[in-house]
């Protein structure tokens, strides 16, 4: 059977990652990895930021944790961080971009203090995780969406979905 890809979803924190991979995952069947409850189920953690008031992840070992099932392809990945997964594992890297003052009231919905939500706001507005992507990544594999509203959520997904199914065929081409 042909081997399924791997796609990670990435952007600031409250860009709509989960709320994307949810819909992708039902949509298309791929496993979806939250990457925050991984960590949390395995323990994955190193030490303590006082200041953000949350643990910082052993990389190591949370990618020895999720490397055989992940090495097998069809998984998408949902984190914050995207350059820490090996290039050989991934096939696609989404960018969930969202406005500042939208941003802005879902974080602050969330409960976060207001430290958190300037650090995250700091960090879309300089594009932090965009340009963490392009670096770790070929730019072919790496697409911004913009998720500001909740139809883009719908057009994104039948995006990637696409994108998808078009790699499968390509890679059964690839195979003959
Ligand atoms: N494109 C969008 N339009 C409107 N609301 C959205 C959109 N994407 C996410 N949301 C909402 O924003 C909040 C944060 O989304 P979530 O998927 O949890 O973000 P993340 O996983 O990136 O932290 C949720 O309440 C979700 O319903």
């Amino acid at each position: 059977m042909a081997r399924k890809p791997n796609i990670i979803i990435t952007g600031t924190p409250g860009t709509g990652k989960s709320t994307h991979c949810e819909m992708l995952a039902e949509s298309t069947g791929l496993k979806h990895l939250s990457i925050n409850q991984i960590a949390k189920d395995n323990n994955c953690y190193d030490s303590y930021d006082e200041e953000l008031k949350s643990w910082t992840v052993d990389e190591d070992k949370l990618l020895d944790t999720i490397e055989e099932d992940v090495k097998k392809g069809g998984h998408i990945i949902d984190w914050h961080v995207c350059d820490v997964f090996p290039k050989s594992w991934v096939d696609l890297v989404v960018v969930l971009r969202t406005d500042n003052t939208i941003l802005y009231d879902r974080l602050k919905a969330r409960g976060y203090s207001d430290n958190k939500i300037e650090e995250n706001i700091d960090a879309e507005i300089m594009q932090v995780i965009l340009d963490e992507a392009q670096d770790a990544y070929d730019q072919e594999i790496v697409i911004e969406l913009r998720s500001d509203q909740h139809e883009e959520v719908e057009s994104n997904v039948e995006r990637i979905t696409a994108w998808i199914e078009q790699w499968q065929k390509d890679n059964e081409e690839s195979e003959d």
